[in-house]
């Protein structure tokens, strides 16, 4: 099994072309996530072939969010597919939903989107304060509610490490570019090399794997970083 702490994105459209990248991308790659934008494309029936042909985790990222009782129904039907993880918002009232309904995934509560700066919070009418403090709020209160981690940027994920209230959850964190990669519309960015200093569990990466002229080599350079 190759190092799970590279979790690819398949950010591509449909189930097809994300099976031909998890093909290309072999044994370098051992975690997938499948999201929204393969939602109509076939998501779910790919998660089920990756996991149980290829023996591949999954990662459902469906960021859920509405009143408990939906969260609950909706976590109840995801909790049948054999999935690692799912994520949703991290609002304790949509966390606890999920937790009562998870079954054995694990939910990952999102924290604050690394696509967002301070600017783009203050324009949410999200209140005052360093946008570092807001995730580490937000974190603490997830797990309270019963998340079994969060998503955070590798920016946060060292605060988040040192809560008291971490200890025994997992830190995934998008935003991540290798030295040079382009940022496209991620804000809040560090190198794998640097998120998992910081204490993420997990890294999760999608175009610069998917968009690279060779997958396979763009995973294994990041998996080289990680050492
Ligand atoms: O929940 C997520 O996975 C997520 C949360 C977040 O705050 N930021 C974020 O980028 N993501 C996801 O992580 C992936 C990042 O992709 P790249 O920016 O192409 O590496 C995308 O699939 C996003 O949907």
């Amino acid at each position: 099994m190759s190092d799970d702490r590279l979790i690819v994105a398949l950010d591509v459209p449909d189930a097809l072309s994300g099976l031909e990248l998890a093909e290309g991308l072999g044994d370098a790659v051992s975690f997938y996530k499948i999201g929204l934008g393969m939602l109509t494309g076939g998501g779910l029936a790919l998660a089920r072939e990756l996991k149980d042909d290829h023996g591949k985790r999954i990662f459902l990222d469906m960021k859920l969010f509405d009143i408990g009782a939906t969260v609950e129904a909706a976590v109840r039907g995801l909790s049948r597919f054999d999935l690692d993880f799912l994520t949703v918002h991290g609002d304790p009232h949509v966390v606890d939903a999920a937790a009562q309904a998870k079954g054995d995934m694990k939910i990952l509560a999102v924290t604050i989107l690394t696509s967002l700066d301070r600017a783009d919070l203050d324009a949410a009418l999200i209140r005052p304060g360093d946008v570092a403090d807001l995730v580490v709020e937000r974190a603490a209160r997830a797990f309270v509610a019963g998340a079994d981690g969060v998503i955070a940027s590798p920016r946060e994920a060292a605060a988040i490490r040192a809560l008291p209230e971490a200890a025994g959850k997992l830190i995934v964190t998008p935003g991540v570019r290798p030295a040079g990669a382009a940022r496209g519309d991620q804000k809040r960015t560090e190198t794998p090399a640097a998120a998992i200093a910081a204490g993420a569990d997990h890294i999760v990466v999608g175009r610069p794997v998917h968009q690279a002229p060779d997958p396979r080599a763009a995973a294994q350079a990041i998996l080289a970083e990680l050492g």
